[in-house]
């Protein structure tokens, strides 16, 4: 069902006793607060059990920032989708541009990756955007959709109803560059479109989709008030609670 979301992407920062202590921080500023979407947060792997254990579940969900393309065995370093369900987190990202660009993960990985969150019960935050230069060469619509295609379009409606998406065009992350509100508008309804036209209209309109790059205290209302921006996937802002609140208090 298409949902509010903010969710924070913690990257690779804080250790095991600050990351606990942001999460526990968190819990205690939403325990007696109705907010009017979903929260998520994605520390690394080392932190998700911990972090499970130090909050309400019930009111901040815990995602994975990747997972294995393989269900298991000798793979020295990495992490299956398995082990991922196994410390209480619901969620994973998968496909986000820093995993594109510097682990060199290609859509027919990333595939991989969305079918074993789906079998291992996980829901799959989808990320997708271009770069500087396909947008400069007006080939982002181009380019979200073949991303969309490649990985996810083998998926049946019924696994596809299953996931979440996150736009995030690169040039925008982590770089104070945000896309205007009506540029994400304007990509966010591609989106749904091509959604629509591969699984019907149903599906593409219960499908939420978040916005990610560069989305902070001053720009999330503007950005979450376009009708087709279910929310946002959060990096810089998301690593303090001061930061991160107004996002979540921007619906
Ligand atoms: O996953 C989050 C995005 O990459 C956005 O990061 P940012 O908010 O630091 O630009």
């Amino acid at each position: 069902m298409r949902k509010n979301i903010v969710a924070g992407n913690w990257k690779m920062n804080k250790t095991l006793q600050e990351g606990v202590a942001l999460a526990t921080e968190l819990n205690e500023a939403l325990k007696n607060k109705t907010v009017n979407c979903d929260v998520i947060i994605a520390p690394p792997f080392i932190h998700l059990a911990s972090v499970v254990n130090a909050i309400d579940t019930e009111k901040i969900g815990v995602s994975a920032q990747n997972c294995a393309d393989k269900p298991e065995g000798a793979y020295t370093g990495e992490v299956s989708a398995k082990m991922v369900a196994s410390t209480g987190a619901k969620y994973v990202i998968i496909g986000h541009s820093e995993r594109r660009t510097y682990y060199h993960e290609t859509p027919e990985i990333l595939k991989e990756k969305v079918l074993l969150a789906l079998a291992n019960g996980l829901t799959p935050i989808f990320c997708i955007g271009e770069v500087l230069a396909e947008r400069e060469a007006d080939k982002h619509f181009e380019v979200v959709k073949s991303q969309i295609e490649q990985s996810l379009f083998n998926l049946s409606k019924e696994d596809f109803g299953k996931l979440i998406l996150a736009y995030e065009p690169v040039w925008a992350i982590g770089t104070g560059k945000t896309a205007t509100a009506a540029q994400a508008q304007e990509m966010h309804a591609f989106i749904r479109k091509t959604v629509a036209d591969k699984y019907g209209k149903d599906t593409a309109e219960d499908l939420s989709v978040l916005y990610g790059g560069s989305c902070n205290a001053s720009n999330a209302k503007e950005l979450f008030a376009n009708p087709d921006v279910d929310g946002g996937l959060i990096g810089g802002a998301s690593l303090s609670v001061d930061k991160f609140m107004p996002i979540i208090e921007a619906f």
